[in-house]
Parts: structure tokens; sequence; C-alpha cells
């Protein structure tokens, strides 16, 4: 099977670039290779390449940012994967999408299932749930795995931004009033790759039963501020770190409280994920 991975520099795309070599052929093309801001450029790619599955971990991911650039992001994060999804569905292809947490306003200190209503408090949330919907409508073998807090050793991503601040300050302040499960890169594409497999073995029926939308996270929770004090815990560093509100830490986005999503479902289907600790560590380590 010929598999067009896009976003290959980014953090699950990189991991997914490994992962998914014992699924099929991955040809796997980052940035320059295939701009999901020109829609052409998208379009004439998946033409060349003919894929059988097209995997999308490519996405804006600056939060803050999208609120002053709405366009690009909605054509990164939804006309671009709406496209692919039509270019599938020319080509017979399936695909493998990637969401967030944030389409949800996390107004509940509930673990979110992914029926449950979406809401998104910003424009990257609402950027991200226009994707999945025009997915979902394109009639098309799809998955689409909502996942949250990804961070891993290579990127951009919270976990090296903490160990940068704290060789360099004193004292970091960090919100501890957003709870939610900081997910390894890893784990999301080593899921990917295993649910794949299974879906590569089931065959057409199987994409029948199992098509739609699934929460891929770490089991368990905690606030940015905890997940601070576990990784300088785990690098062996020494720096202060003080809990503030959300109020205290001024940004143009505004962010859910509650993010915590349910993975009973993928689990019940398919396979166990690591508590966000032990991820935490076999990561670090
Ligand atoms: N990061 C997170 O905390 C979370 C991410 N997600 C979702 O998971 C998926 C994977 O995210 P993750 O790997 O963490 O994100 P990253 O920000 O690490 O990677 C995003 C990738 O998308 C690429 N990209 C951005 N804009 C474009 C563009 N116009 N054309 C082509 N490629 C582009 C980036 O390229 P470049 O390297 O050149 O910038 C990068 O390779 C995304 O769908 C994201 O929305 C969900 C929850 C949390
Ligand atoms: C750097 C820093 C951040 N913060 C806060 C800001 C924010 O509320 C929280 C996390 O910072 P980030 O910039 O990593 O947050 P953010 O970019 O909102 O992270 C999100 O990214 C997108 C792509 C997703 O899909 C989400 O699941 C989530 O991971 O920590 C501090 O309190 N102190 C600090 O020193
Ligand atoms: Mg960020």
């Amino acid at each position: 099977m010929k598999i067009l991975l896009t976003g290959s520099s980014g953090q699950v795309g990189y991991e997914l670039a490994r992962s998914l070599q014992g699924v099929g052929e991955v040809v796997a093309l980052d940035r320059q290779q295939m701009d999901l801001a020109d829609l052409d450029q998208v379009r004439s790619v998946i033409r060349t390449v003919q894929p059988q599955m097209i995997v999308n971990p490519a996405a804006y991911t600056a939060v803050d940012k999208a609120e002053s650039e709405p366009e690009l992001a909605f054509r990164v994060n939804a006309e671009a994967p709406a496209l692919m999804a039509e270019e599938a569905r020319l080509l017979g292809a399936s695909m493998v999408h990637y969401s967030t947490d944030y389409v949800f306003d996390g107004a509940v200190a509930v673990a979110r299932v992914e029926d449950d209503p979406t809401g998104p408090l910003n424009v990257y949330g609402a950027s991200k749930l226009a994707g999945e919907q025009a997915i979902a409508a394109a009639g098309i073998p799809h998955l689409i795995f909502r996942t949250s807090w990804v961070y891993g050793m290579r990127g951009k991503n919270f976990l090296l931004t903490m160990l940068r601040l704290a060789r360099e300050r004193d004292e970091l302040r960090v919100v501890a009033d957003q709870h939610g499960a900081p997910t390894w890169s890893r784990t999301i594409a080593d899921v990917t790759a295993q649910v794949l497999a299974q879906a590569h073995a089931g065959g057409r029926e199987w994409w029948v039963q199992n098509r739609g939308v699934y929460h891929l996270t770490a089991q368990g929770q905690t606030t940015w501020y905890e997940f601070t004090r576990a990784i300088l815990a785990e690098a062996g560093i020494n720096c202060r770190v003080l809990p503030i509100t959300s109020a205290e830490y001024p940004v143009p986005a505004r962010r859910p409280e509650h993010s915590v999503l349910s993975s009973e479902k993928l689990m019940a289907r398919f396979c166990h994920l690591p508590d966000w600790q032990h991820a935490l560590q076999l990561c670090m380590r």
C-alpha cells in the first residue's frame, strides 16, 4: 500500500515516518514538498503520487498566532484536508487525520467522548473542527484521531520550551487552572500504526465498521503547572515553579479549562494507552 504522509518534519509526522514503515510504502513530504496553504499544489502532488492512503498530521498549530491569521489557519486546517478528502474519494483512497482537544469548550470537568458537542473557544480549534467535518462529509474511509498537549524530544513543544526556560530563569510561572493529558508524539504514531495494521488485515468491511473519530491521548490528567514540575523532576533541574491562573498569563487565544478526552472507545476496540507519567519517563530517558 502506498501512503502519502504530510508534515513529515512535525512532531507527529516525524514519528509516523518511522512507525508507518511496517504498514506500507511511505511517501513522506514536508512543507517544502507539499504546502497545505497552496491548494493547487496539494491537488497536483496527490494526483502525481496516487496514494491508496493519505495520512495528514500537518497542521497550522500556532494557537495564539491563529487569532490574527484566521484565513491561513482555515486554509491549512480545513480547506486543505477537505481537498485531500475529495482527492482521496476520486482515487478510492482512505484518509487518516489528526485533531485536537481544542474543538471542545472545556466547560465541564468530565472526560469528553467522541460524540459530545463541540464548541471551540479559539480560531485554531474552530479551524480544526471544520477540517474534521469536511473529511467526515466526504464519505471516504477515514479515521480522525483527536489528541492533546503533544510533546516529544524534537520540534516545537511545551516540554522543550520549559527545559529551555528552566535553564535561563530562576523561576517559572505556569498556569495551574487548565487540565489535560500530555501525549507523547511517539504514542500517537505507534497507535496509528497498530490501528492501520488491523485495518489492513480487515479490508473494506473493517472501514465500514470502524471509520470515524477516536480520542487518542495518554491516560490520567494533569495541569500545565504539574506537567512542568514532572518534566523538571525527570530532567533533574532545580528551578522554582509558581502556579498561576490563566488570567495572570494573558495571551491572544482563549484555552479550554477542562481538556481531558476519554480514549475508552479506542482502547476498547484497538489497544491500551499509557499513563502520561509513564510515557513522559520513556520519552525523557
Ligand atoms: N501540538 C499539539 O500540542 C497538538 C497537536 N494536535 C494535532 O496533531 C497533529 C500533529 O501535530 P504536531 O505534530 O504536534 O504539530 P507540529 O506543529 O509539531 O507539526 C506540524 C507540521 O505541520 C507542518 N505545516 C504547518 N503549516 C504547513 C503548511 N502550510 N503546509 C505543509 N505543512 C505545514 C509543519 O511544518 P514546519 O515544520 O515547516 O512548520 C509541521 O511539520 C496536528 O493535526 C495538530 O493539529 C492535536 C493536539 C495537540
Ligand atoms: C511558556 C509558558 C506557557 N504557559 C501556558 C500557556 C498555555 O496556557 C499553556 C501551554 O502553552 P502552549 O503554548 O504549549 O499551549 P498551546 O499552544 O495552547 O498548546 C496546545 O497546542 C495545540 C496545537 C493543541 O492542539 C492543544 O492540544 C495544546 O497542546 O502554558 C505558562 O503558563 N507559562 C509559560 O512560561
Ligand atoms: Mg503552542
